[in-house]
């Protein structure tokens, strides 16, 4: 990577990235973009994408590329718009959007791993619940917080919905490490207040009083929220009574929250569900019939939905986190996402620590893959197959529209925000072994499918160690 810097100029406009971008912008479609110019102003906003030929060698000078650019461009640049032009050689490296995990436990961090031979009910009791009753004591919440917003982001995780605990100052303190550290994220305050262990639950009141706070906070310490949100998070209806339901319903209907819970992820839950809700007609009309459910409300798993539930998520344009790890090491089965695409469902990826043990969403979009896979082997139906540019958009741009985000991020386009990764398939100790002849040429026909087998072969065997630099909102916040 060169860098150039003017010396002399009193304002800086843009910051510019030249090289190969790769995004998704719609599912099924991975589109690549050879000898480009991206230029992100001052509030990291995206405001030129150009196609700069011939392509640019790192020896150039400055001000030759930028007369280049300026001559080349079809909009209107002046030579003292652009102060720093970042080049990232055009044949091993990329620059792709951020990932988004739209579901992720916090506090379960420790546990990445450790999940046994347990199902769901069994696996919060022993594993799960202990581990988040400890986060009353601050020094524990901010040594593990702490670590997860790092990984998370050394893995490439630009913004996350997390789950934190029912403590209202140990979620405060989430809130402020991901802003202190640049993450965007949606911290949601956990709400549970029966069916949970007494050293780890709270009263209706006390909910409402926390779950206020956290808001309150959170409104106060990023008040534009542009970088952090609060969500509404009642853990899932078996640990909610009705009327704190009800409570939060009417909260996100009034204040236009975001809003995340768990929905029909493992047999045994959803049987002890509908027999403890019996007014209402299936699990998610519980969430329906509460007010819970909007295009701004995100549902893990949903993996043995009916026809009637997955319609009533179509109507109110809720979305999906499929959560293919944690699905699979919990033992709770196999979400038909085709299914829900077709039905125009927006799906996106989560991590689900530590349902699921990996914190990175680029492991998850394999397992997303394979997942679907496993289905195709006993259906025989091909459709369900996801592709590589499937689960790259679910792990992208699917995460920015379940989050009701996607005017701002999850692909490169004018006027959105730049959070975005720099890919070196060849980084220091990188796991991907190319070879020479499937390196792409640029000058030939083939230089775009050479280059998709590169984005498959990190897909499949790349990992944190090819992230080189991470950006939300422009500023540089991984520089490895
Ligand atoms: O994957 C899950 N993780 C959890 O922590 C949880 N709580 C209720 N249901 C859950 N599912
Ligand atoms: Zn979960």
């Amino acid at each position: 990577m060169t860098q150039f810097t003017t010396l002399c100029h009193s304002e800086q406009r843009y910051t510019a990235y030249y090289g190969t971008f790769a995004h998704t912008p719609n599912l099924g479609n991975l589109e690549v973009l050879p000898n480009t110019l991206l230029g992100v102003d001052q509030n990291g906003i995206i405001d030129f994408i150009i196609s700069v030929e011939p392509p640019i060698e790192n020896e150039i000078e400055f001000e030759n590329l930028k007369s280049i650019v300026i001559n080349n461009s079809s909009i209107k640049l002046s030579p003292n718009d652009i102060d720093i032009i970042s080049i990232v050689d055009n044949v091993n490296s990329f620059f792709f959007p951020g990932f988004i995990d739209t579901h992720i436990h916090a506090p379960q961090f420790p546990n990445n791993g450790i999940f046994g031979n347990s199902t769901l009910l069994d696996w919060l009791e022993t594993y799960t619940f202990p581990l988040e009753s400890s986060f009353k004591d601050l020094e524990i919440a901010e040594n593990i917080y702490t670590k997860v917003v790092n990984r998370t982001l050394m893995n490439g995780t630009t913004t996350a919905s997390y789950y934190a605990t029912i403590h209202t100052n140990a979620t405060n303190l989430l809130a402020d490490l991901c802003l202190k550290l640049g993450q965007r994220a949606f911290i949601g305050k956990v709400c549970m207040n029966q069916n949970s262990p007494d050293h780890y639950i709270e009263t209706f009141d006390q909910c409402k009083e926390s779950t206020l706070n956290v808001i309150n906070h959170i409104k106060k310490m990023n008040p534009t929220g542009d970088l952090i949100n609060p969500v509404l998070t009642p853990r899932f209806a078996g640990s909610c009574t009705d009327d704190l339901l009800k409570w939060l319903g009417e909260l996100r209907k009034k204040g236009d929250y975001h809003c995340q819970t768990h929905l029909s992820e493992n047999h045994k839950e959803i049987e002890w569900i509908t027999n403890m809700f019996p007014q209402y007609k299936n699990y998610t009309d519980i969430y329906y019939q509460n007010n819970l459910l909007s295009s701004k409300t995100t549902l893990a798993h949903c993996i043995h939905l009916s026809d009637e539930e997955m319609n009533i998520l179509k109507l109110t344009n809720s979305g999906v986190s499929h959560c293919p790890t944690s699905n699979s090491s919990i033992t709770s089965g196999e979400a038909k996402i085709r299914w829900l695409l077709n039905n125009n469902i927006n799906v996106s990826l989560g991590t689900d620590c530590s349902g699921g043990f990996t914190p990175s969403i680029l492991e998850v979009a394999k397992h997303a893959l394979l997942v679907s896979r496993h289905l195709v082997m006993k259906s025989s139906n091909d459709a369900e197959k996801l592709s590589s540019a499937d689960v790259l958009y679910l792990a992208t741009m699917g995460g920015a529209k379940v989050l009701n985000i996607d005017n701002n991020v999850g692909c490169f386009k004018r006027g959105m925000k730049f959070d975005c990764l720099q890919i070196n398939i060849n980084s220091k100790n990188s796991n991907i072994d190319t070879f020479e002849f499937q390196n792409p040429n640029w000058s030939l026909n083939n230089g775009i499918d050479k280059f998709k087998d590169l984005i498959d072969k990190w897909l499949f065997n790349g990992d944190d160690r090819n992230i080189e630099r991470v950006w939300v909102n422009g500023r540089c916040i991984i520089n490895k």
